[in-house]
């Protein structure tokens, strides 16, 4: 590593009583310039300094997150056989695995053959775990018929017409794409910003073509126990395949189909696995029948390419945060149900709302109707919007407000 060099001199002022006025003035003149002087020198310190703290944050960030991997991962799942005098004989999940192990006394007297259970590396029961349907529960969510529709999404027109001609299209006239002879495409990507609408789009063109929405969060997938991640991916597709017609969406697909990272250690090889079974999910696809898949992430920079292959995620679609026509008509719906005033004036304050997504736009109207309430009042005014504002400014300035963070996409 570089050290930086040591910083500059400080400058002295060195005044001799003997000198005249113009030889002081002189000097103090010198002593002024070389103050400057320094004072740029420091400047471009600082940012370079800067500069190195930004790129220093990063790792840190990246190691924080392959710690939290490696801590969250270490564990395998395993299932209880039977209980005996000498010890619990477990079964590891994915190599089918049995072996006798002893347990802690407390441990021993609530196990049961059958349960689930974390075991560690070295086959030492770690904990008991909740049934298996709650695990599926908890990485799954199916929603039989979302109300989400077209309308309620402002400002990503472009976007709603190439997600309807890529997974609506396909669902609701399947015979179109046969007769013209083209494979509609097999997975569609949804990148851009936080908050945008990408969830909506996906629950809207299920509900369009009266699918089951099925949503898995890639985060989800990776916090498990070594195994159970590629397991839950079948299982969410075998789930879409008995639901169908189902809309299969994965949200922060980037949590499991991140660039590959040097290192072998266990939690990435996990995230691995995980990423090649849905691979393998994707490439056995065509014969699903009625199931679409639709991913979305806010790390665009950070997925896999392999992913992104024909016959896997071969969609993109870019959700951008909306332009000023965009989040006026995001403001309108939000404001649909709302008891606006007549001062209020929702062209002018649009334009006020330059970097906010859909969902600060949201929580925007919530709040300024927060405010209404507060002061006793059932017509939100302009003002309630300005002060609405502010605060969620005031938010993003102290970081408090997730969605207002610019992701790198
Ligand atoms: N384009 C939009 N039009 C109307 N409302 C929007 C729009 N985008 C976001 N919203 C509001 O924000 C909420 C969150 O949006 P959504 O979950 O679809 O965003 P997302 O892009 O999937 O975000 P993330 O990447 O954080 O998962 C929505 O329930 C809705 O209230």
């Amino acid at each position: 590593m570089s050290r930086s060099p040591s910083l500059p001199d400080r400058p002295r002022l060195d005044l001799d009583p003997e000198m005249s006025d113009a030889e002081r003035l002189d000097a103090m003149q010198k002593h002024f310039a070389r103050i400057m002087q320094v004072n740029e020198e420091l400047d471009e310190r600082l940012e370079e300094a800067d500069d190195r703290m930004e790129g220093l944050q990063e790792e840190v960030d990246q190691l924080k997150r392959r710690n939290d991997t490696l801590k969250k991962a270490s564990l395998y799942l395993a299932s209880v056989e039977e209980v005996t005098d000498d010890g619990v004989v477990i079964k590891q999940h994915g190599n089918n695995q049995e072996v006798l192990t002893e347990v802690s006394p407390q441990l021993e007297t609530k196990l049961e053959a059958g349960d689930r259970v974390a075991i560690n590396d070295s086959f030492a029961v770690q904990r008991i775990l909740d049934d298996e349907t709650d695990a599926r529960a908890q990485a799954m969510e199916v929603d039989e018929s979302p109300e989400v529709t077209y309308d309620d999404i402002g400002g990503i027109d472009e976007q709603i017409r190439e997600v309807k001609e890529a997974v609506e299209d396909p669902l609701s006239s399947p015979e179109l794409f046969e007769e013209v002879g083209v494979d509609p495409p097999s997975g569609v990507l949804l990148y851009g910003p936080p908050g945008t609408g990408k969830t909506m789009l996906a629950k809207a063109v299920a509900n369009q073509t009266d699918a089951t929405f099925i949503k898995m969060a890639g985060s989800e997938l990776v916090q498990k126990f070594i195994g159970e991640g590629a397991r839950l991916v079948r299982d969410l597709f075998s789930l879409a395949a008995e639901r169908e017609p189902a809309v299969i969406f994965i949200d922060e697909i980037d949590a499991v189909a991140s660039k590959r990272t040097d290192s072998k250690t266990s939690g990435d090889a996990e995230v691995q696995r995980t990423m090649m079974q849905l691979l393998n999910e994707m490439d056995g696809f065509e014969e699903r029948g009625d199931v679409r898949i639709i991913a979305a992430t806010n790390r665009f920079d950070m997925l896999d390419e392999a992913i992104l292959r024909p016959g896997r995620f071969d969609r993109l679609i870019e959700v951008p945060k909306p332009n000023e026509e965009g989040r006026r008509r995001i403001l309108e719906i939000h404001t649909s149900r709302m008891n606006v005033a007549d001062d209020v004036d929702l062209d002018e304050f649009a334009d006020e709302l330059d970097g906010f997504s859909g969902a600060d736009i949201a929580s925007l109207t919530t709040e300024a109707g927060m405010f209404a309430i507060r002061d006793d009042r059932t017509e939100v005014k302009m003002d309630d919007f300005e002060a609405a504002r502010e605060k969620l400014a005031e938010a993003e300035e102290d970081d408090i407000v997730g969605e207002f963070t610019d992701y790198q996409y």
